[in-house]
């Protein structure tokens, strides 16, 4: 049974932890997807794993849709989502005309970066039929605004701000908050607080879902290795078990263990 948006739901209302794993192509979309994997993202950390770049900033519209195409074609029922690229939903009109672009090309869901000011663009996607997914947190496309990538919500204030916007995104329409880079502890009051499931980087093991670069977790890791990432190869013989590994840790919640995860 293919992966709906009603799946994750079921998911949160259960207690069960589900997992995602990005992919940029139909090899790794077909791996995944049968290994267990629920949500497919095709991330715009392909601007650094596979571009090379030190940002996600230069990902353009094409490309994002290139790679979806090509996850479209592997996947075997995992929920596809495809990150938006950085400035390609400046405006409710341009996101409207982007996301359109994104999933005719095979995507189930958009994700998109930001805080309250995305209310309006969450409204008009979701009034139109495209699902959103809310990226809150360290929210790479801001990196020259945070001075670099640094875990978000660390004081009260803060912290108190990110519930908020949570709330107020899934009031506009978002299906799915992403959290990335926040103190575990925040990260479990915000999945508490919202009724849309919550998928968490680096924001220990009390969200809904995890997700991880698939490059990471495979031992992949270029320059610095941010603290959430677990190489899953390394306890294993194969692509294929590393990934399951993954799948089986993160639904028995033994991954993220406490040396991924960040604290208050
Ligand atoms: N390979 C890869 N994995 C990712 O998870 C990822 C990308 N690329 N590219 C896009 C963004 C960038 N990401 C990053 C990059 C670095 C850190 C990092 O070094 N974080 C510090 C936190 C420092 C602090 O305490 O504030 C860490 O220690 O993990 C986190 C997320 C996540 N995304
Ligand atoms: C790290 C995940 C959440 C992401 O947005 C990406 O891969 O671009
Ligand atoms: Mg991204």
């Amino acid at each position: 049974m293919a992966v709906t948006i009603n799946t994750l739901r079921e998911y949160k209302q259960k207690g069960e932890a589900f997992s995602a794993l990005t992919s940029y192509d139909a090899t790794f979309a077909q791996i995944v997807s049968e290994a267990g994997v629920d949500v497919i993202l095709i991330g715009d950390s392909l601007g650094m794993v596979l571009q090379g770049n030190d940002s996600t900033l230069p990902v353009t519209m094409d490309e994002i849709v290139y790679h979806t195409s090509c996850v479209a074609k592997g996947n075997r029922g995992a929920l596809i989502m495809a990150d938006m690229p950085f400035m390609s939903y400046g405006t409710v009109e341009a996101a409207l005309e982007n996301a359109a672009e994104l999933m005719r090309a095979g995507a189930h869901m958009v994700k998109l970066e930001g805080t309250d000011w995305m209310k309006d663009t969450i409204e008009a996607l979701s009034e139109r039929g495209v699902p959103v997914c809310a990226h809150l947190g360290l929210t790479p496309q801001f990196v020259n605004k945070f001075g670099g990538y640094k875990v978000q919500g660390r004081d009260e204030k803060a912290a108190e701000l990110m519930i908020e916007h949570a709330c107020e995104l899934v009031e506009a329409g978002a299906d799915v908050i992403l959290l990335e880079c926040v103190p575990a502890p925040l990260a479990a009051r915000i999945t508490q607080a919202v009724r849309a499931p919550v998928i968490g980087i680096g924001a220990g093991a009390d969200t809904d879902g995890q997700v991880l670069v698939v490059h990471d977790m495979l031992g992949l890791t270029t320059g610095r290795k941010p603290r959430f990432v677990k190489n899953f190869l390394a306890e294993t013989d194969s692509v294929q078990n590393a990934i399951k590994a993954y799948v089986e840790q993160v639904r028995n919640r033994t991954f993220p263990a406490e040396e991924h995860t960040f604290k208050a």
